[in-house]
């Protein structure tokens, strides 16, 4: 099975009412969380580990996570808030503001031993759940438990309005990266931790330090891949009429993983052998999929029955 482990919430997604007046609707987002959904929907086993509240929308959480065959029994149910995300879009960028504080996603804790992690090819690590510390060290004892035997797939996908302390955020999210196997961020991530650095040369920093694989997305323009045996791999997004944005990192990484899954290629070795042929095909299947969560609002990955590519 695969794991994705850290944050669940409530996306509040900007819409017009019948009148064409400003609405939200709300959606469940949450990066770790679409990831798992992402998974599932393409039907291979994935379990979520992270904080679920018992309020309202903790139960639209797990209902619509469970609806996606999502396996909920390693999460943390508990009666604090759920967090809430109101989302304006801004020149087709997402911007979010939180409302986050003692929230079920921050008050999650690693149960050791509850995981099977022989049986978990990879877990996936990251977003909102690495700016408090809390979450950070949670996040932590569980790769230091899963790296033996797990992949770890690690997406930063920062969002800098919960950032307090950006050198020590960047410190945490080099560490981070570090621990990981296969890593992914947005060209927008990338430009908020590493500035105008050319994206080969930390690329090539982070190969040296352990991940094999390294991906950054750039919406419409695509993906570039670096990988440690096939060298530098770009794939082309494909063409479509974008809802919003939210959520297609998301789901290209749970693509990515179930791909790599798929092709034999998601354990720690296998994803060093791997192909160029295989990566090329593991990439663009990952962003046919982002590309068709763009044209529906809110973090909605696809449904195996709704695509046509194949990995
Ligand atoms: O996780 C932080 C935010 O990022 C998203 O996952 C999209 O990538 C949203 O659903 C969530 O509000």
């Amino acid at each position: 099975m695969l794991i994705s482990c850290g944050d669940a919430l409530i996306d509040f997604v900007p819409t017009k009412n019948a009148e064409g007046r400003e609405a939200v609707m709300p959606a469940v987002g949450g990066s770790c969380l679409n990831v798992a959904i992402g998974i599932a929907r393409l039907g291979a086993p994935t379990g979520f580990v992270g904080g679920i509240s018992n309020d309202m929308f903790g139960s639209m959480i797990a209902e619509h996570a469970a609806a996606s065959n999502v396996e909920l029994g390693f999460a943390t149910r508990s009666d604090h808030q759920t967090t809430l995300a109101f989302v304006r879009i801004v020149a087709g960028e997402s911007h979010y503001a939180f409302y986050d504080a003692e929230t079920a996603t921050r008050n999650w804790t690693f149960r050791r031993g509850t995981l099977p992690f022989d049986t978990v090819e990879a877990v996936h690590v990251g977003s909102t759940t690495l700016v408090n510390d809390q979450g950070a060290a949670e996040t932590k004892a569980l790769i230091a438990d899963a790296k033996a035997t797990s992949t770890i797939s690690f997406d930063p996908n920062c969002r800098p309005n919960l950032v307090k302390d950006k050198p020590g955020y960047l410190a945490r999210m080099v560490e981070f990266a570090t621990q990981a196997d296969l890593i992914k961020m947005s060209d927008v991530d990338f430009a908020y931790l590493f500035g105008e650095e050319p994206y080969q040369q930390r690329a090539d920093a982070m190969l040296g330090q352990g991940p094999s694989l390294v991906v950054i997305t750039r919406g419409n323009n695509g993906a570039i891949a670096w990988h440690a045996k096939t060298g530098q791999i770009e794939v082309e997004a494909p063409k479509v009429a974008v809802a919003d944005t939210i959520g297609a990192g998301d789901s290209f990484q749970a693509a990515l993983l179930f791909a790599l899954h798929k092709q034999g290629r998601l354990a720690r070795q296998q994803l060093k052998d791997i192909s160029a042929d295989g990566l090329r095909r593991a990439l663009s299947f990952a962003a046919n999929c982002a590309g068709l969560t763009c044209t529906r609002p809110g973090a909605d990955p696809p449904w195996s029955h709704e695509i046509s590519w194949s990995w």
